[in-house]
């Protein structure tokens, strides 16, 4: 019973804005976009430039925590500086444990969306394509001494033609330990290979978003058993070891700029090949 109690406050602290209200006296709300584990983040409109904003509020029910999980978000936002990554703007402090980060809002489809939503098939050329430019952004954050942790179809949106790279909830600095900054359940979950704080924990997370795009164009055989990758795509060799490489199923790559010259070469290799 207790329990139950617990729930039905935490609802009640996490009852979203209401589309109209005015956050910080500027940003009025449009919509909620998403509620995740530890924030609550909203598309508004900053009434001082008439821009839109992605407002993320820390979830009331988590408190201190999830105060100190966004300010630490705020803090690796503010050091990146790339069209292609959401511009820090603002943070709003209304009471103690009432805090929101602004930011760029990107407005266009995720890659979520454009695979499972508009159904859009993607080429082996292609994937090796949209890889290469995510590759670079990636390298980026790397270059700026973090890590990004969240690599994921649903953290990747086109807008433009280019691909943008949001939500860095779960960044590290480089060699960080994650178990002193994240409650021990959303580490132990995770694969062994993306655990570090290192640059192969977010070269792996690419395995798979290249897997994601792969797959877009991959249409079963009726009656046939489902296998793994290897034997289900039908893939040029460098790409297959790249992948590979990726998920550390070969020897991994410890430095996202060694990945980024092999996958700049190996896209040469296929558009030199019609
Ligand atoms: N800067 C942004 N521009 C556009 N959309 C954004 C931006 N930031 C977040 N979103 C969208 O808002 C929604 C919620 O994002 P958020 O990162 O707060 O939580 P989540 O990813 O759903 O949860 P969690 O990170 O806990 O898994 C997502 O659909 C995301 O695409």
């Amino acid at each position: 019973m207790l329990a139950y109690l617990r729930r039905v406050r935490e609802t009640w602290m996490d009852y979203p804005h209401q589309p109209g209200e005015v956050i910080g006296g500027r940003y009025k709300v449009v919509r909620l976009l998403g509620i995740g584990s530890y924030g609550l983040t909203y598309l508004c409109i900053d009434s001082e430039t008439g821009m839109s904003a992605a407002l993320k509020q820390a979830k009331p029910s988590k408190r201190a925590r999830a105060v100190k999980l966004l300010q630490r978000e705020a803090d690796i936002l503010q050091q990146m500086s790339h069209r292609c990554i959401p511009r820090y703007i603002d943070w709003i402090e209304l009471a103690k444990n009432k805090v929101y980060m602004v930011s760029e809002y990107i407005e266009g489809s995720t890659l979520e969306d454009l695979i499972f939503g508009q159904e859009q098939r993607f080429t082996e050329k292609e994937c090796v394509l949209y890889t290469l430019e995510l590759l670079g952004r990636v390298r980026y954050v790397h270059e700026q001494g973090f890590v990004h942790m969240d690599i994921r179809i649903p953290n990747v949106i086109q807008r433009a033609g280019e691909l943008h790279l949001i939500d860095f909830g779960l960044a590290l600095a480089i060699g960080e330990d994650p178990q002193e900054v994240f409650p021990g359940s959303m580490i132990q979950t995770r694969d062994p290979q993306r655990r570090d704080a290192a640059m192969y924990s977010d070269l792996y997370d690419i395995g798979h978003f290249m897997l994601f795009m792969l797959y877009s164009s991959y249409d079963p055989v009726p009656g046939q058993e489902s296998a793994g990758w290897q034997e289900e795509l039908d893939l040029h060799p460098e790409t297959r070891l790249f992948l590979e490489r990726l998920l550390q199923l070969g020897p991994r790559y410890e430095d996202s700029a060694a990945a980024l010259q092999d996958l700049g070469r190996l896209s040469r290799v296929l558009q030199d090949e019609v």
